[in-house]
């Protein structure tokens, strides 16, 4: 299998390690696989007899064939069987009713699904740097809207040669997200606040990597990226959507072959996109549904096929997804188009002015395989409640952003995927389960006392440690803070 650029330029290809190593496609764009390994349903349907990581070994070795099989099951084994998920199933299912069920992705090490990816990655780069010729140091560069900061230092804690720098919006995450990346020890670790929103902190990191001159300057040292532009991120996401269609045929819920759709909380439309992949595999999917929160660009986007970021960017209570420019939509509209010319002319324009637009046909071909929707704040609220009531199941503020769009748009088996546990949002869950929302921390224990929940072991004395991370830049303070690292 080799990668080839959204945007062109790639003619060789590169291999996977080489693609994992270098994060995002010299000069622009994003790596993509130049075409799609297929399971045929015979395959699919063994899988409901395998462990996670035996299915993981299957989906990952089409994608990573330069990787040794042994090498892939050293990986993952790693990754999710070494006592850092708390539940046997990795990814359970669990169904509340009739056609609808919810797939709870935040049994890993940090609460959030980031750590379905980002548990494996740190392996597969590690693999990859011995593969492709090591240098001294690479450089992680992780911009987070609150999720994906703390799962990346958690995988690549204490990693020799590797450094890792994470750059969350000063005030544009949970205070639980905040402190559990604040707090996280780990000698090749920083991390900073910036001041601005999330799309200034991946902004930054994206007009980094594509400044030749500057990465030149760090003699030595190799940039890479953690966040889902990265491709090792992107391939373990597809893992848990098979897993999820095994589970089900195990359960005897659905007959091999029934097309199930999956709600997905998007916001840098990673997620979804390896949805889309597993589709492309041969996985049974009816649509994939885009569920966003007030930041509706998207929603907007596969309305009228105008994406347009000069918008009010809003603060809500499901950060993470508080995104305007969704990184990954640039792959999907590559796999839509098949037109790596046109994509660089869309994302030229995107750069230039903030917005571009695609004709209708191809709006109606994303249809064919993508509804959205979007949740406000007080429907968010409300979900939350309405599904504590009638299922008494506790849900977070971004699995009701995707609740709420999978309640409206229910036309067969649906699942949600649930992407944060409880405790990572406690005043705002709380808020949406009728009570006060006060100190975050002291809804930790409402929280639990509310739902019956056991408290997720992320969070578990989290107030009580030491801040080591207190440090906060202007968006322009971060080249200077990554020449730092870079000399450390
Ligand atoms: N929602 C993310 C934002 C970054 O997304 P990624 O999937 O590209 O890492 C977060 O919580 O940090």
């Amino acid at each position: 299998m080799r990668y080839i650029g959204t945007r062109g330029g790639l003619e060789r290809g590169y291999s996977a390690a080489e693609a994992i190593r270098e994060g995002m496609v010299p000069g622009g764009g994003l790596f993509v696989p130049e075409s799609f390994p297929r399971l045929s349903l015979k395959d699919i349907e063994e899988l409901k007899e395998l462990r996670y990581e035996e299915i993981s070994l299957r989906i990952l070795k089409k994608y990573l064939s330069d990787y040794s099989e042994d090498e892939i099951r050293e990986c993952v084994e790693g990754a999710y069987n070494d006592g850092s998920f708390s539940h046997e199933d990795r990814t359970p299912v669990v169904r509340l009713e009739g056609d609808l069920y919810v797939m709870e992705l935040w049994h890993g090490p940090t609460a959030a699904f980031k750590d379905m990816a980002l548990q494996l990655m740190p392996r597969l780069f590690v693999k990859a740097r011995e593969k492709t010729g090591a240098v001294e140091k690479n450089l992680i560069l992780v911009a987070t809207s609150g999720d994906t900061g703390k799962a990346a230092l958690e995988g690549f804690k204490d990693l020799s040669g590797i450094e890792v720098a994470v750059f969350y919006p000063e005030d544009g995450v949970s205070q639980v997200q905040k402190l559990q990346m604040t707090t996280t020890q780990g000698e090749n670790l920083s991390v900073a606040a910036v001041k601005g929103n999330f799309d200034d902190c991946q902004g930054g990191v994206k007009g980094i990597f594509s400044d030749d001159e500057f990465k030149d300057s760090l003699k030595g040292v190799e940039l890479s990226s953690a966040n889902s532009i990265n491709l090792g991120r992107l391939l373990p996401q597809i893992i848990y959507y098979f897993k999820a269609y095994a589970q089900l045929l195990r359960d005897g819920e659905i007959e091999l072959g029934e097309r199930v759709d999956f709600s997905v909380p998007t916001g840098n439309f990673g997620n979804i996109l390896a949805g889309y992949y597993a589709m492309e595999m041969g996985l049974p999917v009816g649509k994939l549904i885009c569920a966003s929160n007030k930041n509706n660009v998207l929603t907007d986007f596969f309305k009228d096929g105008v994406y347009d970021r000069r918008r009010e960017f809003h603060k809500t209570m499901s950060p993470s997804m508080d995104i305007l420019v969704s990184s990954n939509l640039e792959r999907f509209l590559y796999h839509i188009l098949k037109d790596s010319e046109r994509v660089g002319q869309i994302y030229d324009r995107f750069a230039r002015e903030g917005i571009f637009s695609v004709k209708e046909e191809v709006v109606e071909r994303i249809r064919e395989v993508m509804d959205s929707g979007y949740t406000g704040e007080e429907e968010c609220l409300k979900i939350i409640e309405e599904v504590k009531r009638r299922y008494n199941y506790s849900i977070d503020t971004h699995t009701a952003v995707a609740m709420k769009v999978a309640m409206e748009r229910r036309e067969r088996k649906v699942v949600v995927l649930s992407t944060a546990s409880i405790y990572k949002f406690p005043s705002s869950v709380v808020k949406g389960l009728g009570g006060e929302a006060g100190d975050e921390f002291q809804e930790i224990e409402t929280l639990r006392r509310i739902t019956g929940l056991e408290l997720h072991r992320a969070v578990e004395g989290i107030e009580k440690l030491p801040v080591v991370h207190g440090e906060c830049i202007d968006r322009e303070g971060m080249r200077e803070y990554i020449e730092k690292l870079a000399k450390k």
